[in-house]
């Protein structure tokens, strides 16, 4: 009788796909190491798996929106929050967690912290460290040494826990492990020292044993020539091919074959019919763009009006998810670069290899079946995400060139993380640029579509009210001009936002008119409602709000104060008493991109806006003139302190994360310390205590 193999459960919770990418690569590598895995999606809790019934599970979960699980996420998020559960409802369950966050979030990594604890408190036992990986740093950086200490874990864990092979149900063994990783505190703060954790699990408790490393991200610069430069040598360490290669990871068993020999009049459809089952898609007509900006400014922004169904339903504070396509020309030049460019129009089938060696292999959900590889290419694959490693892995057997093979091999290797994040992620290098730098590198098409992400749909904030216009909405987004240049082989737009600059260009209107405007049906959209559970006006409308949005952050801001005039102008709300708002507006330049300057002023005018304070950042000539919106907070503390207090305002952020979040955050800690002569540490908790009110929220993006 064939031996049973040992069984884990893996699931992944995820908004944009790195986590399920990330579960696909620990599914692919189970089977190497003998172990029989289940792969699952959150979202099938009850359905495909149960908790309750399983005793060894690997979670890998991102957090999306202001420190929310992926939507997909949230019902077993839910379900487990249940206060009813005993603290020992899972204590049957053994799991290791690795969370996925981006630190420039105030609340890193939270959906993946609060599963922790969660699971901690309801009995469960960690058998490995739970890791938390940063996408601001680069994933990599922390999930390549996770995942390799994963499998020692879970095979000592399995091994003590199968019955079939210890006849053992305890462990009883000290399990050693150890991790780099990059270091977290609990504020999410990230740390630029790599952290060498050890840790030692007795009796089904970890204890952490820190000791600094150096940080190998540091010692390579960004250099914007072609890869074979010195600097390769600098990755090598002065070892040779062999030694490097050794340290090059397996690559992903092959599982899809395209069949050409199919019917050719069968439909090529743009999306797979399956890629709808969580989120409804809806048409939708752009009507209308208005350039927000001036000639002279530096960005562009427009503002699209989208004619929407009834069945659309959003509330001011809510983005809507726009579905892209690449740009036809950069299509061309990939289909053309892959040397596909003949059979690029045919009809084809994507099917599963019959012989494939990849466990339980599924054709990716984004990928439709029937199809052209013209439009997979344009409509389902993302072509500009700078390629994984596991993608240069493949690059790596399709390379001839033995230097250009070699320094593709270091790329992906764990001594190259430094060179990745500097020459492929930091310059945002896409699949076709690398393939430009490296002549010899001639990679399978199938293996490509295999292993490249999902194009995924752009989020962008409604800046309008659906009790003003119900039959449409408002976008407003800057366009996104990347040079050519660090390794970029072209000039380029965004992929979404240059979509829509191009498909409306010869409709764009400059100047701002508050009319509907124009009715020509200028292109048709996809989209999908990405509702914001928290990001919402509060439903009393007594209630103060404090709006800080400097530039397109400023947009679901119009969407807010619309709504607000409509209530105040209706016999709903005839007889209630209205807060104040203030809006703390900035851009650069007064006369280039002061962002719906005519519909603030009239809202200001009609009385919805009580105080609009605008910070031009380019025009502050004395030390005084506020250059920030922080700077303009500071200089109306008194005011936005009263708000705070008396009238328990709510605070809305919106816009960068990086810069303008934290400024405004560390703005409030110092103006709450300097006028309400609170310590630091004051400060700071009663901003977290805002914050768990749901009174300070933020919708940043990086
Ligand atoms: C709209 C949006 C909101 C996000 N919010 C947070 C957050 O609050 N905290 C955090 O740590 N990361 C946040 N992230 C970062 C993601 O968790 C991170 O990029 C992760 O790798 C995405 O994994 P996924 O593709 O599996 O969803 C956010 C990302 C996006 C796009």
């Amino acid at each position: 009788m064939p031996l049973k193999r040992k069984r884990f459960l893996l699931l992944y919770g995820s908004q944009t796909g790195q986590a399920d990418a990330i579960t696909e690569e620990i599914l692919d590598n189970s089977a190497a190491h003998g172990l029989e895995c289940e792969r699952h999606c959150l979202s099938q809790a009850e359905k495909k798996f149960t908790l309750e019934k399983e005793t060894c599970v690997v979670i890998v979960t991102s957090t999306t929106g202001d420190g929310e699980p992926p939507e997909t996420a949230l019902k077993f998020f839910r379900r487990l929050k249940k206060k009813t559960h005993s603290s020992d409802y899972l204590s049957h369950l053994n799991y290791a967690l690795l969370g996925l966050g981006d630190s420039n979030y105030t609340n890193f990594c939270n959906a993946g912290k609060t599963l922790d604890k969660r699971l901690e408190e309801l009995g469960a036992k960690r058998f490995y460290l739970s890791g938390w990986a940063d996408d601001a740093v680069g994933l990599e950086q922390v999930v390549e040494p996770w995942i390799e200490g994963l499998f020692p874990a879970l095979l000592k864990f399995l091994s003590f826990n199968c019955p079939d092979l210890s006849g053992t149900s305890q462990i009883t063994e000290i399990c050693e492990i150890e991790v780099e990783r990059s270091h977290f505190d609990k504020d999410g703060e990230s740390s630029d020292k790599k952290i060498e954790t050890k840790i030692t699990e007795s009796n089904g408790h970890f204890k952490e044993k820190e000791s600094q490393a150096k940080n190998t991200t540091d010692s390579t610069e960004p250099n914007s020539d072609k890869f074979e430069s010195e600097s390769s040598s600098t990755i090598s360490n002065g070892k040779g091919l062999n030694e490097t290669e050794d340290l090059v990871k397996h690559i992903e068993a092959a599982y899809l074959s395209i069949n050409f020999d199919i019917d050719q009049d069968m439909k090529p459809s743009l999306l797979p019919s399956n890629s709808s089952a969580v989120t409804t898609i809806s048409e939708a007509t752009v009507i209308r763009t208005d350039i927000l900006t001036s000639k002279e400014a530096l960005k562009k922004t427009l503002r699209l009006r989208l004619k929407i169904g009834e069945e659309f339903e959003y509330q001011p504070g809510d983005s809507v998810s726009v579905y892209c396509q690449n740009e036809e020309k950069e299509v061309e030049m990939l289909l053309k670069r892959l040397n596909v460019l003949d059979k690029a129009d045919i009809i084809c089938q994507i099917e599963l290899m019959k012989d494939t060696k990849k466990a339980k292999a599924p054709i990716p959900l984004h990928i439709p079946t029937i199809t052209t590889l013209r439009t997979l290419f344009t409509y389902n694959i993302d072509i500009r995400e700078p390629p994984k490693k596991a993608v240069i892995r493949q690059l790596v057997e399709g390379t001839t060139n033995p230097q250009e093979k070699r320094r593709l091999q270091e790329l992906c290797s764990k001594q190259g993380m430094g060179d990745y994040t500097s020459f492929i992620r930091n310059p945002e290098i896409s699949i076709l640029d690398l393939l430009l730098a490296f002549p010899s590198c001639n990679p399978d098409v199938d293996r490509l579509i295999e292993s490249l992400p999902k194009l995924q749909p752009r989020p962008y904030s409604a800046c309008s009210s659906p009790l003003k216009t119900p039959q449409h909405l408002d976008i407003a987004f800057n366009v996104i001009n990347i040079p050519e240049g660090d390794g970029r082989s072209f000039a380029r737009q965004g992929v979404c936002t240059g979509m829509l600059d191009r498909v409306t260009n010869q409709n764009q209107i400059r100047e701002e008119t508050t009319e509907d405007g124009t009715n020509t049906e200028i292109f048709q959209l996809q989209i999908s409602a990405r509702p914001n559970q928290y990001f919402r006006l509060p439903s009393d409308v007594s209630i103060p709000l404090i709006l800080i949005g400097p530039g397109t952050g400023v947009a679901p801001f119009v969407g807010f104060l619309q709504h607000r005039e409509m209530q105040k102008n209706s016999a709903e709300f005839a007889d209630q008493a209205f807060g104040e708002i203030f809006l703390f507006f900035g851009c650069r330049n007064r006369s280039q991109d002061f962002l719906f300057k005519e519909e603030l002023m009239r809202l200001q005018k009609v009385d919805i806006l009580s105080k609009l304070y605008v910070s031009f950042s380019r025009e502050a000539i004395s030390q005084e003139d506020p250059k920030y919106v922080q700077d303009n907070i500071k200089s109306n503390a008194e005011q936005v302190l009263q708000l705070i207090y008396n009238q328990k305002a709510v605070i809305y952020v919106c816009g960068d994360a990086k810069n303008m979040a934290k400024d405004v955050n560390q703005t409030f800690m110092k103006i709450l310390q300097e006028k309400k002569e609170m310590t630091e540490s004051e400060a700071k908790s009663f901003i977290t205590k805002m914050r768990l009110e749901r009174r300070y929220l933020e919708d940043v993006w990086t």
